[in-house]
């Protein structure tokens, strides 16, 4: 992303509602987007004295609602429950986690450079059975005030009148995000086939695939993420309210990363395999980083110009036969470290790759078939993709073992210079490949951000 993005314009504070407390909050200063996890920033904004242009606060919200809890409290409770009380009425500043806000209009949807948040939901629809053109305007109108709300820290459109669950009543914006797609059956059901782009054609077949095409595909799609999971599921369930008639779930993952403070010091996330997952990412400083992730304007499907394909898989790792590996097996397979994510050949986990090093044997010490080397943009004509994925532990199989791996959501302007040329090649030699299997797979249109009163897909749904 170059230059200012009002999509991820970065500010720190506390949410509006919150401005009379005594702020103390310590604004966290993170870098810029590419990066994975606790690394990456951008998306923020200081709600104190921002005029309101969505609603009430939650807080706000709360605040009717806190004198009869208050005194429910002081009659029915001992002094504990008084105590209790009272810290209650004490101003505690949020910290920078709940204060931190992400843009919903801007040039770019939130949700793409946005660092990586700790909780996940990813959710398909399909358009009902009679839905069309005009259902679909009307739902992505919904869905827009509604994200333009929830992402402001602000209860959901109509709360007044009993709409939002009170699930997110007390938190801040939580850096919540959501993001929209539309997938290839999308502009067949609304009539709009012709302005379909070629980058929606079906991804090929990899000879390793074993998806369920029941958790694959679909006509819209929603990514929410937040640094609170009961702002996520908040955010989850107010989405799949407002589908109402037009829309039916198809889909839905759920999944996570490392909560922001967890470490010591900002640092890419990890996956399950325990891997620094996220280092070799384009960032948003690289020269052509726009160019590789987002759709330029002025092509045949301007209403995508500043927008961007995200492809989705689910990937289940074998953790019982990994676990099972000892430590130098498991790094020669990904070709860096795993304490650092630091590449075989040595330095620091940003350290160029040393593909051409041998060891004493002359053989390369970033093994020919490491997941590292495979797919490395060099490796792949310039083939470069943003991965911001989320883990997810979905329980045990029948025999078992996890249901657990990657939300694997990788962002690019085309998914044919993007992620098919290094899966195909990931496919036909990746020493990860034994332990990982490709279950589920969508590819989604994902439109720029909208300016202010317009609402996300309206580009292509009103011309
Ligand atoms: C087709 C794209 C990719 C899939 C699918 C994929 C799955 C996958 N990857 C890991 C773990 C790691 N991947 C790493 C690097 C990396 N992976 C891809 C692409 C896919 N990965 C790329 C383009 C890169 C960057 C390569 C480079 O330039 O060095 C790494 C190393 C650290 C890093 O750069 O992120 C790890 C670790 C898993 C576990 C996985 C499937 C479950
Ligand atoms: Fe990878």
């Amino acid at each position: 992303m170059s230059g200012a993005d009002p999509g991820t314009t970065a500010r720190a504070g506390v949410p509006a509602g919150r401005a009379s407390r005594p702020s103390g909050t310590s604004p966290g200063r993170e870098s810029g987007a590419g990066s994975n996890g606790d690394r990456a920033g951008g998306g923020r904004r200081d709600r104190t004295g921002d005029p309101d242009p969505v609603g009430p606060s939650r807080r706000r919200i709360i605040a009717a609602a806190g004198t009869a809890g208050a005194t429910g409290l002081a009659l029915g409770a001992a002094g504990g429950a008084l105590a209790h009380a009272a810290s209650r009425d004490t101003p505690t500043a949020l910290t920078t986690v709940g204060s931190t806000e992400a843009m919903f209009h801007g040039k770019h949807q939130a949700g793409i450079t946005t660092p990586l948040q700790s909780r996940g939901h990813l959710i398909a629809f399909d358009l009902a059975p009679g839905a069309g053109r005009k259902e679909a305007a009307a739902l992505l109108r919904r869905w827009s005030a509604l994200a333009a709300a929830l992402m402001a820290g602000k209860p959901a459109p109509g709360a007044d009148t009993g709409a939002d669950t009170g699930v997110a009543l007390d938190a801040g914006p939580s850096s919540l995000t959501l993001t929209f797609g539309f997938g290839r059956t999308f502009f067949d059901r609304t009539g709009l086939a012709a302005r379909r782009p070629a980058g929606l054609d079906p991804l090929p077949a990899f000879s390793a695939d074993q998806l369920d095409a029941r958790r694959s595909n679909g006509d819209l799609w929603v990514q929410i993420g937040a640094n609170d999971a009961l702002v996520a599921f908040h955010a989850l369930r107010a989405v799949q309210r407002a589908a109402g008639e037009a829309a039916r779930l198809r889909w839905q993952m759920d999944g996570f990363n490392r909560s922001p403070g967890a470490t010591d010091r900002p640092m890419t996330t990890r996956n399950l395999m325990g891997q620094v997952d996220g280092t070799n990412n384009p960032q948003s400083s690289d020269p052509d980083f726009d160019r590789r992730i987002f759709v330029p304007g002025g092509g045949e499907h301007d209403w995508l110009a500043n927008g961007s394909y995200a492809v989705v898989r689910r990937i289940r790792m074998l953790l019982d036969p990994w676990e099972r590996l000892p430590l130098a097996k498991q790094e020669r397979i990904i070709g860096r470290r795993k304490s650092d994510g630091a590449p075989l050949t040595g330095g620091s986990e940003t350290t160029p790759l040393g593909l051409e090093e041998l060891d004493t044997d002359g053989r390369p010490v970033i093994p020919a078939n490491a997941h590292s080397r495979i797919s490395a943009p060099e490796q792949n004509q310039g083939a470069a993709m943003l991965r911001r994925p989320f883990s997810y532990h979905d329980g045990a199989l029948p025999d078992g073992s996890p249901d657990a791996g990657l939300l694997f959501v990788c962002w690019q302007a085309d998914p044919l210079r993007g992620f098919v040329p290094v899966q195909r090649k990931l496919d036909r030699g990746d020493a990860l490949s034994e332990f990982v299997r490709h279950e589920a797979s969508a590819l989604f249109a994902v439109p720029g951000g909208p300016a202010e009163g317009e609402y996300v897909g309206q580009r292509l749904l009103e011309a």
